[in-house]
């Protein structure tokens, strides 16, 4: 892959999205270093940012995490739902960006990363999924007891193995995904 295949997309890497979540600051770490890399090699990023009514947009929840600062010229995509592209310019900021690969990163997994992982594959976009770097929070469902831990585990397995021949699906940690 030539480096303006991919773009890196860095998700909900927010204050009230990751309080509670699983090794959030070995996840930010990661997202970091990837976000450095990136830019070393010229690779664009882009930055998704949910907003809610418990966390308007420009609220201290809505903050990116410290040490996360968007430079000047890289997209800034606000959104409401999970899903990445729903209601934001995300399909033209990727076109604009003459993007081939989306190599995921963020938060949190069992929702606006899986949810973003399979729009993209959808819309035809081999995905990498960053398996370090990207987290989620413990939960109880049905009496069920699930660890954040566990739920990123499970959306390295189920989104690493979404089987679609058209469109590869991988992983890869943050040091050694591909740019
Ligand atoms: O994964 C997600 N990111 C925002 C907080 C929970 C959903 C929306």
């Amino acid at each position: 892959m030539t480096r303006s295949d991919s773009v890196v997309l860095v998700i909900d890497l927010q204050l009230g999205v990751l309080d509670g979540c699983f090794d959030v600051a070995g996840v930010v770490a990661h997202a970091g270093a990837l976000v450095a890399r990136a830019r070393r090699k010229g690779v664009p990023l882009a930055w998704v940012q949910h907003e809610e009514a418990e966390m308007p947009y420009g609220s201290a929840g809505w903050q990116l995490m410290p040490g996360l600062v968007p430079a000047p010229g890289e997209a800034i995509i606000r959104k409401t739902c999970c899903d990445a592209f729903v209601d934001t310019p995300l399909h033209d900021v990727l076109k604009s960006l003459d993007a081939k690969r989306l190599v995921l990163a963020g938060a949190q997994s069992d929702y606006c990363i899986r949810t973003t992982a399979q729009r993209a594959v959808i819309e035809g976009y081999p995905v990498v999924l960053v398996s370090d770097a990207h987290t989620a929070a413990d939960a109880v469902f049905g009496g069920v007891a699930i660890s954040g831990e566990q739920i990123v585990a499970h959306t390295n397995r189920s989104i690493g193995g979404l089987a679609c021949p058209q469109v590869t699906v991988d992983l890869a940690t943050h040091d050694a995904v591909m740019l």
